[in-house]
C-alpha cells in the first residue's frame, strides 16, 4: 500500500561489514517491519555503507572487497543497497558527517524531482532562505527521513572514551535519528536510560526487540573460513563464493592493523578533532 500519508524514512547502517553477513540484511529487515508497524512511516530505502579503510580496525581488508561483497549481498534486496562513497575515502570519516553527507543526497535527489515543478521550486527556495540554505541544520519535511540503523553494540559503544564526540552522538539521535536492533550481550534500553543525551533524545530512538535471538557475527565468520570451515547459510551463498574466488580472511588478514590505534580513538585522543 502507498500510504502517502506516512513519513518516509531512509536507513542509513555504517560498520565495518568485514564481511557482510545475513545478519546485517535482517537488521534491515526487522527496522521496516517495526517502524512500518508504528502506522507512521514507510520505508522507501535502505543504504548500507562500509566504512573505508582508513578506520583501522584489526583484521579489516580491503574496502574494495567488502563493497563488492555488500553489492552481491544486496542484488536480491528490491530496496537496499550499498553505497561505496565512504568506503572509497582514504580516511575514516566520522559517521555524523555520513549521515551530512546522504541527507545531502537525498536533498539534492528532491531538488531534482522538484525542477520540473517551478511553484514547488519557488516554495522551496522561500523555505530554503528562512531556513539558511539548502543544507542547514533543519530538516526538511519534503526529504525523507534519514536514520541510522546498528546494533545495540554500537549504541553502547557511545560510551567508550575517545572514541565519539558528544556533538555528534546529540546531532545523530537529535536531529536524525537512531534505529536500534537489540543484540546479545547489550542492553538497549538500559542504555538510553542512563545517558542523559539519549533519554533526552528517546523519542527518537527506536529500540527493535529481534526475538530470534541471533548471535551471527562478523568475527565468527572470519574465525570459522580461518579455521577451513563452512560459512554457508550464515552469508549470502554470492558472498560464499565470493570469499572462495579471492581467498579473502586468513591468519594474515586478520593481523592487519593488530599494531595500529582505531581511527576514532587516535584522532580524538590528540585532541585534534
Ligand atoms: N547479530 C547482530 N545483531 C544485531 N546487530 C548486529 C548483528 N551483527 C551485526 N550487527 C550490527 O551491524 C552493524 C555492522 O556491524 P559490523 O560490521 O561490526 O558487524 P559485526 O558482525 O559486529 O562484525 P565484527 O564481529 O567484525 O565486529 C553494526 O551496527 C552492528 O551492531
Ligand atoms: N566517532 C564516530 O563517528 C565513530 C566512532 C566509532 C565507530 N564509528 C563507526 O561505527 C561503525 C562501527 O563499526 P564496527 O562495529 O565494525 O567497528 C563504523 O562505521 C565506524 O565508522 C564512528
Ligand atoms: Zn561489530
Amino acid at each position: 500500500m502507498e500510504h502517502p500519508d506516512r513519513t518516509k524514512v531512509v536507513l542509513l547502517a555504517c560498520g565495518s561489514f568485514n564481511p557482510i553477513t545475513n545478519m546485517h540484511l535482517r537488521m534491515f529487515e526487522l527496522a521496516r517491519d517495526y517502524l512500518e508497524d508504528t502506522g507512521q512511516y514507510r520505508v522507501v530505502r535502505g543504504i548500507i555503507s562500509p566504512v573505508g579503510d582508513g578506520y583501522k580496525k584489526k583484521g579489516l581488508i580491503e574496502a574494495s572487497h567488502r563493497i563488492e561483497m555488500a553489492r552481491l549481498a544486496t542484488e536480491s534486496s528490491d530496496w537496499i543497497r550499498v553505497d561505496p562513497w565512504e568506503g572509497q575515502l582514504a580516511e575514516w570519516v566520522e559517521t555524523a558527517k555520513v549521515i551530512r553527507h546522504h541527507y545531502e543526497e537525498l536533498v539534492a535527489a528532491e531538488h531534482c524531482n522538484d525542477e520540473v515543478d517551478t511553484v514547488r521550486v519557488g516554495k522551496k527556495r522561500r523555505h530554503e532562505e528562512r531556513e539558511g540554505g539548502p543544507y542547514s541544520n533543519h530538516l526538511r519535511a519534503d526529504v525523507p527521513q534519514l536514520k541510522l540503523l546498528c546494533g545495540a553494540d554500537v549504541l553502547e559503544s557511545f560510551s567508550v572514551p575517545n572514541l565519539w564526540k558528544s556533538e555528534d552522538i546529540a546531532e545523530i539521535v537529535g536531529r536524525f535519528g537512531l534505529v536500534c536492533i537489540t543484540r546479545a550481550g547489550s542492553d538497549a534500553w538500559k542504555f538510553v536510560h542512563q545517558s542523559d543525551v539519549l533519554w533526552g533524545h528517546r523519542k527518537n530512538i527506536h529500540v527493535v526487540k529481534e526475538w530470534v535471538t541471533n548471535e551471527i557475527s562478523a568475527t565468527h565468520v572470519r574465525r570459522a573460513l580461518r579455521r577451513g570451515q563452512s560459512v554457508r547459510y550464515l552469508l549470502p551463498d554470492a558472498v560464499v563464493r565470493y570469499v572462495q574466488e579471492h581467498g579473502l580472511y586468513s591468519a594474515e588478514s586478520e593481523e592487519k592493523n593488530a599494531d595500529v590505534i582505531l581511527a576514532p580513538l587516535q584522532k580524538y585522543a590528540k585532541g585534534s578533532s
